[in-house]
């Protein structure tokens, strides 16, 4: 049975991909939150910035390159039981940047063969949404309550039309998207 439940501290971020053919750019975590963990680039959205611009931002604190055009793809919804919080996670794809991947001290920038992705050195839920994440065109929603930062209790992954998606987002975010 699931045991979803709704904190009271909500913490709205964003992750942004860039996919090129059979390549994925990812980033070693330097520090803090999921350090030593590879992952997309991303973080908190600012106040006065929307949702969009947060994950353009995010990504050119983090890697140096602005991600042109990025799709709004899914969104994920972590309880944090450890931490008595819900982290809302708004997932972006660009499959263009301007800009020279650099190394920042937040993270370490890689491309990956698509083929070789290694979940284990990843958050645990990244097996369950990233294949759905690396197509094209399809949209998701993910809810996962996390015991301690690396096990997960329950999982409930689907996929969604555009428009389901961009409700979701208004229902589960004050920010918004553009
Ligand atoms: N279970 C999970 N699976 C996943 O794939 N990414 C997760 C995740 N939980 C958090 N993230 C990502 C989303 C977001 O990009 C990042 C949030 O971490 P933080 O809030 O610590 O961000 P930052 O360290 O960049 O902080 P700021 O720069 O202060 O915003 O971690």
């Amino acid at each position: 049975m699931s045991t979803m439940v709704n904190f009271p501290k909500y913490s709205h971020c964003t992750l942004l991909f860039v996919q090129q053919a059979d390549k994925l750019l990812l980033g070693m975590k330097k520090r803090g939150f999921g350090v030593n963990l590879w992952n997309g680039f991303g973080g908190k959205v600012d106040l006065n910035e929307t949702v969009r611009q947060a994950a353009i931002r995010e990504t050119q604190e983090e890697c140096g390159i602005t991600p042109i055009d990025p799709k709004f793809l899914g969104l994920l919804k972590f309880n944090m039981n450890l931490d008595q919080k819900t982290i809302i996670v708004h997932v972006f794809k660009s499959t263009e940047y301007t800009g020279n991947i650099t190394e920042s001290e937040e993270m370490l920038p890689k491309w990956f063969d698509i083929d070789k992705i290694n979940y284990d050195v990843m958050w645990p839920d990244d097996r369950i949404w990233y294949p759905d994440m690396l197509k094209t065109n399809v949209f998701f929603f993910g809810e996962y309550d996390f015991q301690e930062h690396s096990v997960i209790t329950s999982s409930n992954h689907k996929i969604v039309k555009e428009e389901e998606l961009l409700a979701l987002q208004k229902q589960l975010s004050k920010i918004p998207l553009d």
